[in-house]
Protein backbone atom coordinates (compact mmCIF):
# COMPACT_ATOMS: atom_id res chain seq x y z
CA UNK A 1 0.00 0.00 0.00
CA UNK A 2 1.21 3.70 -0.43
CA UNK A 3 0.38 6.99 -0.23
CA UNK A 4 -0.40 8.82 -3.98
CA UNK A 5 1.21 12.09 -4.13
CA UNK A 6 -0.01 14.55 -7.23
CA UNK A 7 2.21 17.37 -7.60
CA UNK A 8 0.91 20.05 -9.76
CA UNK A 9 -0.53 17.59 -12.50
CA UNK A 10 -2.07 19.24 -15.56
CA UNK A 11 -2.77 17.44 -18.75
CA UNK A 12 -4.06 18.19 -22.10
CA UNK A 13 -4.76 15.58 -24.78
CA UNK A 14 -4.35 17.90 -27.52
CA UNK A 15 -0.93 19.18 -28.94
CA UNK A 16 0.43 22.86 -27.85
CA UNK A 17 -2.56 23.54 -25.02
CA UNK A 18 -2.62 27.39 -24.63
CA UNK A 19 -6.03 28.35 -22.70
CA UNK A 20 -7.05 26.53 -19.81
CA UNK A 21 -9.88 25.49 -21.62
CA UNK A 22 -7.39 23.23 -23.75
CA UNK A 23 -6.31 21.07 -20.09
CA UNK A 24 -8.45 18.31 -19.40
CA UNK A 25 -6.68 18.43 -16.07
CA UNK A 26 -5.86 22.08 -15.09
CA UNK A 27 -3.67 21.79 -11.63
CA UNK A 28 -4.39 18.61 -9.37
CA UNK A 29 -2.15 18.89 -6.22
CA UNK A 30 -4.05 16.54 -3.41
CA UNK A 31 -2.14 13.96 -1.46
CA UNK A 32 -4.20 10.14 -1.59
CA UNK A 33 -2.78 8.95 2.32
CA UNK A 34 -2.00 5.32 2.43
CA UNK A 35 -5.19 3.25 3.40
CA UNK A 36 -7.70 6.07 2.61
CA UNK A 37 -10.87 4.93 0.86
CA UNK A 38 -11.62 7.68 -1.30
CA UNK A 39 -14.33 8.40 -3.93
CA UNK A 40 -13.58 10.96 -7.11
CA UNK A 41 -16.73 12.15 -7.94
CA UNK A 42 -17.72 14.62 -10.64
CA UNK A 43 -20.04 14.73 -13.78
CA UNK A 44 -19.00 13.43 -17.03
CA UNK A 45 -15.94 14.94 -18.70
CA UNK A 46 -14.89 16.58 -15.50
CA UNK A 47 -11.33 14.45 -15.66
CA UNK A 48 -11.83 11.51 -13.25
CA UNK A 49 -10.91 8.59 -15.13
CA UNK A 50 -7.64 10.88 -16.71
CA UNK A 51 -6.52 11.14 -13.45
CA UNK A 52 -7.26 7.52 -12.62
CA UNK A 53 -5.19 6.79 -15.50
CA UNK A 54 -2.23 9.40 -14.57
CA UNK A 55 -2.60 7.30 -11.52
CA UNK A 56 -2.25 3.80 -13.00
CA UNK A 57 0.72 4.89 -15.53
CA UNK A 58 -1.66 4.85 -18.77
CA UNK A 59 -1.45 8.10 -19.28
CA UNK A 60 1.43 10.18 -18.66
CA UNK A 61 0.74 13.96 -17.60
CA UNK A 62 2.08 17.02 -20.09
CA UNK A 63 3.21 18.39 -16.46
CA UNK A 64 4.17 17.54 -12.77
CA UNK A 65 4.54 14.63 -10.91
CA UNK A 66 3.38 11.69 -9.23
CA UNK A 67 4.67 9.81 -6.09
CA UNK A 68 4.34 6.96 -4.41
CA UNK A 69 5.08 7.42 -0.54
CA UNK A 70 6.97 10.23 -1.87
CA UNK A 71 9.20 7.92 -4.75
CA UNK A 72 8.80 9.69 -7.90
CA UNK A 73 7.07 6.81 -10.35
CA UNK A 74 6.30 9.43 -12.94
CA UNK A 75 8.54 7.56 -15.98
CA UNK A 76 7.07 4.20 -14.66
CA UNK A 77 4.76 1.90 -16.42
CA UNK A 78 1.83 0.45 -15.09
CA UNK A 79 3.67 -2.99 -13.79
CA UNK A 80 6.42 -1.16 -11.94
CA UNK A 81 3.69 0.86 -10.47
CA UNK A 82 2.10 -2.63 -8.67
CA UNK A 83 -1.38 -0.90 -8.83
CA UNK A 84 -4.82 -2.72 -9.74
CA UNK A 85 -7.02 -1.16 -12.17
CA UNK A 86 -10.39 -2.16 -12.42
CA UNK A 87 -12.47 -0.57 -15.50
CA UNK A 88 -16.07 0.29 -16.35
CA UNK A 89 -16.26 -2.54 -18.75
CA UNK A 90 -14.98 -6.42 -18.10
CA UNK A 91 -11.92 -7.34 -19.12
CA UNK A 92 -11.29 -11.00 -18.86
CA UNK A 93 -9.89 -14.05 -20.48
CA UNK A 94 -12.91 -15.49 -22.05
CA UNK A 95 -11.18 -18.59 -22.96
CA UNK A 96 -10.15 -19.05 -18.84
CA UNK A 97 -12.01 -20.63 -16.59
CA UNK A 98 -12.82 -18.45 -13.82
CA UNK A 99 -10.46 -20.10 -11.19
CA UNK A 100 -8.02 -19.25 -13.44
CA UNK A 101 -8.46 -15.80 -14.57
CA UNK A 102 -8.52 -15.05 -10.87
CA UNK A 103 -5.35 -17.23 -10.48
CA UNK A 104 -3.64 -15.21 -13.17
CA UNK A 105 -2.33 -12.33 -11.66
CA UNK A 106 -1.00 -14.74 -8.85
CA UNK A 107 0.59 -17.21 -10.62
CA UNK A 108 2.45 -14.52 -12.74
CA UNK A 109 3.80 -13.18 -9.65
CA UNK A 110 5.08 -16.87 -9.10
CA UNK A 111 3.09 -17.70 -5.58
CA UNK A 112 3.02 -20.58 -4.31
CA UNK A 113 -0.06 -22.85 -5.77
CA UNK A 114 -1.29 -22.98 -2.15
CA UNK A 115 -0.89 -19.75 -1.19
CA UNK A 116 -3.14 -19.13 -4.87
CA UNK A 117 -5.47 -21.53 -4.32
CA UNK A 118 -6.44 -19.99 -0.92
CA UNK A 119 -6.93 -16.38 -2.33
CA UNK A 120 -8.79 -17.21 -5.12
CA UNK A 121 -11.02 -19.34 -3.04
CA UNK A 122 -11.52 -16.49 -0.51
CA UNK A 123 -11.61 -13.87 -3.65
CA UNK A 124 -14.76 -16.58 -5.14
CA UNK A 125 -16.62 -16.11 -2.25
CA UNK A 126 -16.85 -12.08 -1.89
CA UNK A 127 -17.84 -12.02 -5.47
CA UNK A 128 -20.23 -14.94 -5.09
CA UNK A 129 -19.08 -17.03 -8.24
CA UNK A 130 -17.87 -20.15 -6.29
CA UNK A 131 -20.22 -21.93 -8.21
CA UNK A 132 -18.88 -21.31 -11.61
CA UNK A 133 -15.63 -21.16 -10.57
CA UNK A 134 -14.77 -24.23 -13.09
CA UNK A 135 -16.98 -22.63 -15.95
CA UNK A 136 -15.10 -20.93 -18.75
CA UNK A 137 -15.25 -17.02 -18.83
CA UNK A 138 -16.99 -16.81 -22.13
CA UNK A 139 -20.59 -17.79 -22.10
CA UNK A 140 -21.19 -15.92 -18.81
CA UNK A 141 -23.33 -12.61 -18.25
CA UNK A 142 -21.38 -8.78 -18.47
CA UNK A 143 -22.26 -8.54 -14.56
CA UNK A 144 -20.58 -12.00 -13.75
CA UNK A 145 -17.54 -10.87 -16.16
CA UNK A 146 -17.44 -7.65 -14.28
CA UNK A 147 -17.28 -9.80 -11.00
CA UNK A 148 -14.61 -11.36 -12.24
CA UNK A 149 -12.64 -8.03 -12.57
CA UNK A 150 -13.31 -6.74 -9.65
CA UNK A 151 -12.19 -10.32 -7.93
CA UNK A 152 -9.09 -10.07 -10.23
CA UNK A 153 -8.59 -6.19 -8.96
CA UNK A 154 -8.86 -7.86 -5.33
CA UNK A 155 -7.02 -10.95 -5.27
CA UNK A 156 -3.73 -9.72 -4.90
CA UNK A 157 -2.50 -8.08 -1.03
CA UNK A 158 0.40 -6.23 -2.11
CA UNK A 159 -0.57 -3.28 -4.88
CA UNK A 160 -0.22 0.06 -3.63
CA UNK A 161 -3.60 0.67 -4.40
CA UNK A 162 -6.76 -0.70 -6.23
CA UNK A 163 -8.29 1.74 -8.71
CA UNK A 164 -11.91 1.57 -10.09
CA UNK A 165 -13.26 3.34 -12.54
CA UNK A 166 -17.15 3.38 -12.16
CA UNK A 167 -17.01 -0.54 -11.83
CA UNK A 168 -20.69 -1.10 -10.90
CA UNK A 169 -22.02 0.58 -14.19
CA UNK A 170 -22.86 -3.39 -15.96
CA UNK A 171 -23.85 -4.76 -12.33
CA UNK A 172 -27.55 -4.87 -11.69
CA UNK A 173 -28.98 -2.81 -9.07
CA UNK A 174 -29.22 -5.20 -5.95
CA UNK A 175 -25.79 -6.87 -6.56
CA UNK A 176 -24.59 -2.91 -7.10
CA UNK A 177 -25.56 -2.46 -3.70
CA UNK A 178 -24.32 -5.72 -1.70
CA UNK A 179 -20.73 -5.57 -4.10
CA UNK A 180 -20.03 -1.77 -2.65
CA UNK A 181 -20.79 -2.99 0.82
CA UNK A 182 -18.25 -6.02 0.36
CA UNK A 183 -15.61 -3.40 -0.90
CA UNK A 184 -16.17 -1.38 1.84
CA UNK A 185 -15.32 -4.36 4.38
CA UNK A 186 -12.87 -5.58 2.36
CA UNK A 187 -11.38 -1.36 2.73
CA UNK A 188 -11.80 -2.03 6.49
CA UNK A 189 -9.76 -5.16 6.91
CA UNK A 190 -7.10 -5.24 4.68
CA UNK A 191 -6.71 -1.65 4.25
CA UNK A 192 -5.64 -1.04 0.78
CA UNK A 193 -5.13 2.57 -0.62
CA UNK A 194 -8.81 2.77 -2.50
CA UNK A 195 -10.12 5.24 -5.33
CA UNK A 196 -13.08 5.02 -6.98
CA UNK A 197 -14.26 7.13 -9.50
CA UNK A 198 -18.11 7.54 -10.25
CA UNK A 199 -20.51 10.16 -10.99
CA UNK A 200 -23.09 8.93 -8.66
CA UNK A 201 -23.28 10.54 -5.01
CA UNK A 202 -24.96 7.50 -3.58
CA UNK A 203 -21.99 5.41 -4.32
CA UNK A 204 -19.68 7.83 -3.61
CA UNK A 205 -20.71 8.68 -0.11
CA UNK A 206 -21.35 5.19 0.75
CA UNK A 207 -18.44 4.25 -0.15
CA UNK A 208 -15.51 6.49 0.55
CA UNK A 209 -14.27 7.83 3.95
CA UNK A 210 -13.32 11.08 1.91
CA UNK A 211 -14.82 12.59 -1.28
CA UNK A 212 -12.91 14.66 -3.77
CA UNK A 213 -15.10 16.75 -5.67
CA UNK A 214 -14.21 17.46 -9.15
CA UNK A 215 -15.07 20.30 -11.70
CA UNK A 216 -13.96 21.19 -14.68
CA UNK A 217 -10.30 19.47 -14.74
CA UNK A 218 -9.87 20.87 -11.15
CA UNK A 219 -10.22 19.52 -7.40
CA UNK A 220 -13.18 21.85 -5.81
CA UNK A 221 -13.18 20.22 -2.94
CA UNK A 222 -12.45 17.31 -0.31
CA UNK A 223 -14.15 16.01 2.53
CA UNK A 224 -16.18 13.73 4.36
CA UNK A 225 -19.86 13.39 3.06
CA UNK A 226 -20.98 15.70 6.26
CA UNK A 227 -18.48 18.37 5.23
CA UNK A 228 -19.41 18.31 1.93
CA UNK A 229 -23.04 18.93 2.51
CA UNK A 230 -23.10 20.95 5.19
CA UNK A 231 -20.64 23.48 4.07
CA UNK A 232 -20.46 22.96 0.14
CA UNK A 233 -17.26 25.10 -0.75
CA UNK A 234 -18.28 25.69 -4.13
CA UNK A 235 -21.78 26.33 -5.40
CA UNK A 236 -21.24 23.05 -7.99
CA UNK A 237 -20.58 21.10 -4.87
CA UNK A 238 -23.68 22.18 -3.51
CA UNK A 239 -25.99 21.85 -6.68
CA UNK A 240 -24.27 17.99 -6.66
CA UNK A 241 -24.15 16.83 -3.69
CA UNK A 242 -27.72 16.67 -2.48
CA UNK A 243 -31.54 15.78 -3.38
CA UNK A 244 -32.68 18.21 -4.60
CA UNK A 245 -28.99 20.26 -4.70
CA UNK A 246 -28.72 23.53 -2.77
CA UNK A 247 -30.49 26.54 -3.76
CA UNK A 248 -28.46 29.58 -4.86
CA UNK A 249 -30.24 32.86 -5.50
CA UNK A 250 -27.99 36.10 -6.56
CA UNK A 251 -28.23 38.55 -4.24
CA UNK A 252 -26.58 41.94 -3.25
CA UNK A 253 -25.11 42.71 -0.55
CA UNK A 254 -25.83 45.25 2.92
CA UNK A 255 -23.40 44.53 5.78
CA UNK A 256 -25.16 41.10 7.17
CA UNK A 257 -28.11 41.64 5.22
CA UNK A 258 -29.15 40.13 1.50
CA UNK A 259 -31.25 41.20 -0.80
CA UNK A 260 -33.35 39.40 -3.46
CA UNK A 261 -35.24 41.55 -5.29
CA UNK A 262 -37.36 43.17 -2.47
CA UNK A 263 -37.05 40.32 0.10
CA UNK A 264 -34.42 40.54 2.84
CA UNK A 265 -32.94 37.76 4.56
CA UNK A 266 -30.45 38.36 7.51
CA UNK A 267 -27.15 36.40 7.38
CA UNK A 268 -25.35 35.08 10.37
CA UNK A 269 -22.59 37.37 9.62
CA UNK A 270 -21.38 40.03 7.78
CA UNK A 271 -18.88 38.56 5.19
CA UNK A 272 -15.50 41.20 4.68
CA UNK A 273 -15.05 43.21 1.81
CA UNK A 274 -16.24 41.37 -1.41
CA UNK A 275 -16.31 41.56 -4.74
CA UNK A 276 -17.58 39.40 -8.01
CA UNK A 277 -21.21 37.57 -8.61
CA UNK A 278 -22.28 37.27 -5.24
CA UNK A 279 -24.80 34.58 -4.27
CA UNK A 280 -26.61 32.58 -1.33
CA UNK A 281 -26.62 29.38 -0.73
CA UNK A 282 -29.00 27.07 1.24
CA UNK A 283 -30.13 23.21 0.81
CA UNK A 284 -34.08 23.08 0.88
CA UNK A 285 -33.07 20.95 4.53
CA UNK A 286 -33.10 24.91 6.06
CA UNK A 287 -35.59 25.95 3.95
CA UNK A 288 -38.74 26.14 6.33
CA UNK A 289 -42.56 26.94 4.71
CA UNK A 290 -45.02 28.49 6.40
CA UNK A 291 -47.18 31.47 7.52
CA UNK A 292 -43.94 33.53 8.38
CA UNK A 293 -41.09 34.83 6.11
CA UNK A 294 -40.97 35.63 2.84
CA UNK A 295 -43.35 35.30 0.24
CA UNK A 296 -43.24 32.60 -2.61
CA UNK A 297 -45.47 31.21 -5.12
CA UNK A 298 -45.69 27.31 -4.92
CA UNK A 299 -45.75 25.59 -8.34
CA UNK A 300 -45.68 21.63 -7.08
CA UNK A 301 -45.01 19.44 -4.06
CA UNK A 302 -43.35 16.25 -4.61
CA UNK A 303 -43.73 13.11 -2.78
CA UNK A 304 -41.03 11.46 -2.18
CA UNK A 305 -41.30 8.96 0.32
CA UNK A 306 -39.91 10.43 3.71
CA UNK A 307 -40.33 14.02 3.04
CA UNK A 308 -42.06 16.41 0.04
CA UNK A 309 -40.26 18.22 -1.96
CA UNK A 310 -41.82 21.98 -2.04
CA UNK A 311 -41.07 23.93 -5.74
CA UNK A 312 -41.72 27.35 -5.58
CA UNK A 313 -40.47 31.07 -6.86
CA UNK A 314 -38.88 33.79 -4.25
CA UNK A 315 -38.59 36.97 -6.56
CA UNK A 316 -38.65 35.12 -9.61
CA UNK A 317 -36.07 32.83 -8.75
CA UNK A 318 -36.92 28.82 -8.60
CA UNK A 319 -36.11 27.22 -4.64
CA UNK A 320 -36.75 24.03 -3.40
CA UNK A 321 -38.00 23.34 0.24
CA UNK A 322 -38.43 19.83 1.71
CA UNK A 323 -41.62 19.71 4.47
CA UNK A 324 -42.71 16.55 6.64
CA UNK A 325 -44.49 13.50 4.99
CA UNK A 326 -47.77 14.88 6.86
CA UNK A 327 -47.54 18.48 6.21
CA UNK A 328 -48.82 20.78 4.28
CA UNK A 329 -48.39 23.80 2.77
CA UNK A 330 -50.34 26.97 3.86
CA UNK A 331 -52.36 29.28 1.84
CA UNK A 332 -50.04 32.16 1.32
CA UNK A 333 -47.23 30.63 1.67
CA UNK A 334 -44.11 32.06 2.93
CA UNK A 335 -40.49 30.81 3.64
CA UNK A 336 -37.98 31.33 6.09
CA UNK A 337 -33.94 30.31 6.35
CA UNK A 338 -32.64 28.73 8.66
CA UNK A 339 -29.40 30.62 9.50
CA UNK A 340 -27.56 27.47 10.49
CA UNK A 341 -27.62 26.17 6.94
CA UNK A 342 -27.08 29.79 5.18
CA UNK A 343 -23.92 30.20 3.06
CA UNK A 344 -22.05 33.07 0.82
CA UNK A 345 -20.40 32.54 -2.61
CA UNK A 346 -18.41 35.04 -4.15
CA UNK A 347 -18.00 33.84 -7.98
CA UNK A 348 -19.02 30.71 -7.00
CA UNK A 349 -16.56 30.02 -3.64
CA UNK A 350 -17.49 30.36 -0.34
CA UNK A 351 -16.76 32.87 2.00
CA UNK A 352 -16.99 32.87 5.92
CA UNK A 353 -19.28 35.35 7.42
CA UNK A 354 -17.68 37.13 10.59
CA UNK A 355 -20.34 36.79 13.64
N1 LIG B 1 -8.12 10.03 -25.30
C1 LIG B 1 -8.61 11.27 -25.30
N2 LIG B 1 -8.34 12.14 -26.30
C2 LIG B 1 -8.79 13.39 -26.29
N3 LIG B 1 -9.59 13.90 -25.31
C3 LIG B 1 -9.89 13.08 -24.31
C4 LIG B 1 -9.44 11.73 -24.25
N4 LIG B 1 -9.92 11.18 -23.10
C5 LIG B 1 -10.65 12.14 -22.50
N5 LIG B 1 -10.64 13.29 -23.20
C6 LIG B 1 -11.30 14.56 -22.83
O1 LIG B 1 -10.78 14.95 -21.57
C7 LIG B 1 -11.82 15.47 -20.73
C8 LIG B 1 -11.88 14.66 -19.44
O2 LIG B 1 -12.31 13.34 -19.76
P1 LIG B 1 -12.37 12.15 -18.69
O3 LIG B 1 -12.76 10.90 -19.40
O4 LIG B 1 -11.14 12.15 -17.87
O5 LIG B 1 -13.58 12.64 -17.77
P2 LIG B 1 -14.50 11.81 -16.78
O6 LIG B 1 -14.79 12.75 -15.66
O7 LIG B 1 -13.86 10.52 -16.44
O8 LIG B 1 -15.80 11.60 -17.64
P3 LIG B 1 -16.61 10.25 -17.95
O9 LIG B 1 -17.29 9.90 -16.67
O10 LIG B 1 -17.55 10.66 -19.03
O11 LIG B 1 -15.57 9.25 -18.39
C9 LIG B 1 -13.09 15.42 -21.56
O12 LIG B 1 -13.28 16.68 -22.15
C10 LIG B 1 -12.79 14.38 -22.62
O13 LIG B 1 -13.51 14.64 -23.81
Amino acid sequence: MAAIGLENIRHAYGPDPKRPADYALKSVHHTFEDGGAYALLGPSGCGKTTLLNIMSGLVTPSSGRLLFDGRDVTGLSTEARNIAQVFQFPVVYDTMTVYDNLAFPLRNRRLPEAEVDRRVRETLALIDLEDRAHRKAHGLTADQKQKISLGRGLVRNDVAAILFDEPLTVIDPHMKWLLRSQLKLLHKRFGHTMVYVTHDQTEALTFADTVVVMYEGEIVQIGTPDELFARPKHTFVGYFIGSPGMNVLPVALDGARARIGAAEIALPGAPGPVEGRIELGIRPEFVRVGREGLPVAVSKVEDVGRHKVVRATLEGRPIAALIGEDEDVPAEPRVRFEPAGINLYVDAWRVELGS
